[in-house]
């Protein structure tokens, strides 16, 4: 008798049955080819084989599906980072495109006022050489320096036209005719107004690169100085005293409003009811309007004081002035004991000025349904690292610049550090040390899995992208300023560009001066005995 569970085919055999030995020997194979052979017993039986293969089988389906998904997944917001990339260039191309059009018409303007009163130096120069060139077609004219305040200084004044001469060297410059070229922006280069100033002018077909970074900066007030914020490190005795001292001196002396922290002002008021007049404020809604009331922060502790100084304000920062009440105070310029000559100093002006940038960084969750959906943007002023945390896995990080791919990152993680938080943590990991006015970002691996991996030093308008893809094995975790760590999961990216508002920070001297004061002192950078004259000299 036929068994119940299999239909008869026409000879006899019975068809579930051959089918099931087909399919088993179809699946073995199957499962030998996506190497899931170890997984299928020599000596299993039938039944046993059965069972590893429905589950090896269902387990590749829903691998695949879930791998081919990810794929689509990814795909989608490259496109869309693609298309949104594409949009922002064309609209910034267009931009270009105008002010460098206003900036054309401008010069025709002031080359037709000059016209026939105005000498003009490089042609006087070229008529006096021996080898005289008459020029034609479009004079080559000098246009007043423009920096800045109307856009860039595009003077795109090329000759159109050969010059005629009968002379060896107009032939041969009318043979080497200079092709004529335009200068598209097409990266973030002006992004959220950043770059007020000319970048590159053009004149007469050469490139010339005006400044990038400040040169020393001075601040001048146009009225005195009326509100001072005066912030502290917690848990110091030596700090407190201090502070109680200068709040007295700055109302007293200086008649100067005084805004403490309210953990500080509950404190002072615990000694003495003096302190009345301290003010403080009662929530983040007041807090974040601080910037509009306060004409000078002063910090007195060490350089964490001055992250936290500059991690209250979240927009523009006023001038920032640290006492140094730490132990390394690399950012803490002004001696402490001192404090009344520096601070009568300051408050009158003129104040030199280091401006310290910060990036801004953006979580994007995997689950955030648009790209623009991030959580609340965090600005360092020293680094966002994003490392392994907790997990024992090597991070494994993919970094985009803008829209090109950097690398990917096995290792313990990764530092996007400014260049004034260029000595701290983006040190220890091998680092440059860079000059805070130099405008750049770090990308500092720490302890990288590879021979090859040198730390990167990237222009400062670029757009970084860190992701953790999905097949991470583990999370990674992103810190501000060695503070408010943020887990990312696989699908998770932090993206970090320059934020607009950096820390103006008073120096003591000058920018320059107080970096390499900083770099000797608190760091004891090259320190080396003296070679002594005594010995072998060249004769
Ligand atoms: N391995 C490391 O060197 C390491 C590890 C974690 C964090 N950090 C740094 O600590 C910073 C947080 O500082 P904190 O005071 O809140 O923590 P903290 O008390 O742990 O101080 C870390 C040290 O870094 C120094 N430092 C901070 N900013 C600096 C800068 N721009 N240049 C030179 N030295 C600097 C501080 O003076 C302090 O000695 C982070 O931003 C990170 O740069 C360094
Ligand atoms: N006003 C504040 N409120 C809360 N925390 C603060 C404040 N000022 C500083 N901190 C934190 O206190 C810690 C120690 O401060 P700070 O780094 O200034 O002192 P330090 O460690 O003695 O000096 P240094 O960093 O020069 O060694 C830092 O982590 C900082 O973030």
């Amino acid at each position: 008798m036929a068994d119940p569970g299999h239909e008869q085919s026409t000879i006899g055999v019975p068809i579930k049955a051959s089918s099931n030995a087909m399919n088993l020997n179809v699946a073995c194979s199957q499962a030998e080819e996506n190497g899931f052979s170890d997984l299928v017993p020599a000596t299993g039986t039938e039944e046993e084989v059965r069972e590893i293969l429905q589950q090896t089988s269902l387990k590749l389906v829903d691998d695949h599906l879930v791998e081919f998904s990810e794929a689509l997944r990814t795909v989608a917001k490259a496109l869309r980072r693609v298309a949104e990339g594409t949009a922002i260039a064309t609209a910034e191309a267009a931009e270009w495109k105008r002010k460098y059009e206003l900036e054309r018409a401008r010069n025709l303007q002031l080359k037709k006022q000059s016209e026939g009163s105005h000498h003009n130096p490089f042609n006087e120069k070229l008529q006096n050489s021996p080898d005289r060139v008459v020029m034609s077609g479009p004079q080559i004219e000098q246009t007043e320096k423009c920096c800045g305040k109307h856009g860039i200084c595009s003077h795109e004044i090329l000759w159109d036209e050969a010059p005629q001469s009968n002379s060896k060297l107009a032939q041969e410059m009318a043979d080497a005719k200079k092709a004529s070229f335009k200068l598209c922006w097409g990266c973030n280069g002006e992004k959220s107004g950043q770059h007020k100033h000319e970048i590159v002018s053009f004149e007469r077909g050469n490139i010339t690169t005006a400044e990038r970074s400040s040169k020393q900066i001075l601040l001048k007030w146009e009225s005195p100085p009326q509100t001072v914020l005066i912030l502290t490190k917690p848990n110091s005795i030596s700090v407190r005293t201090l502070c109680a001292e200068m709040v007295r001196w700055l109302k007293e002396c200086k008649k100067i409003i005084v805004f403490v922290e309210p953990r500080v002002r509950t404190e002072l008021l615990r000694e003495t009811s003096y302190f009345n007049f301290l003010r403080t404020w009662k929530d983040d809604d007041e807090k974040k309007l601080l910037h509009t009331k306060i004409d000078l922060v002063v910090t007195l502790g060490g350089d964490g004081t001055v992250l936290w100084a500059a991690s209250m304000f979240r927009g523009p920062v006023p001038p920032l002035v640290s006492f140094s009440l730490g132990s390394l105070g690399f950012m803490t310029p002004f001696q402490s004991e001192q404090y009344r000559d520096y601070l009568d100093m300051l408050l009158k002006g003129p104040i030199s000025i280091t401006l310290c940038h910060r990036l801004q960084c953006h979580v994007v969750r995997d689950a955030a349904k648009d790209e623009l959906e991030t959580e609340e943007p965090i600005l360092v002023l020293n680094e966002v690292t994003i490392d392994r945390g907790i997990s024992s896995y090597l991070t494994y990080l993919e970094c985009y610049c803008d829209s090109s791919f950097v690398t990917c990152v096995q290792g313990d993680g990764l530092i996007l550090s400014t260049t004034s938080g260029s000595t701290a943590y983006s040190l220890a990991a091998g680092g440059s040390m860079v000059h805070p006015q130099v405008p750049g970002i770090l990308f500092t691996p720490i302890c990288p899995h590879s021979l090859s991996f040198r730390p990167l030093i990237l222009p400062e308008y670029v757009t970084l992208r860190v992701q953790v893809p999905f097949n991470s094995r583990g999370h990674a975790w992103a810190s501000f300023d060695g503070k408010d760590r943020k887990q990312l999961a696989a699908g998770d990216a932090l993206i970090c560009s320059m934020a607009p508002w950096p820390v103006p920070t008073a120096c003591q001297v000058d920018s320059t001066n107080d970096f390499l004061r900083s770099i000797h002192e608190g760091l004891h950078w090259n320190l080396r005995k003296s070679q002594s004259f005594d010995g072998p000299h060249d004769s």
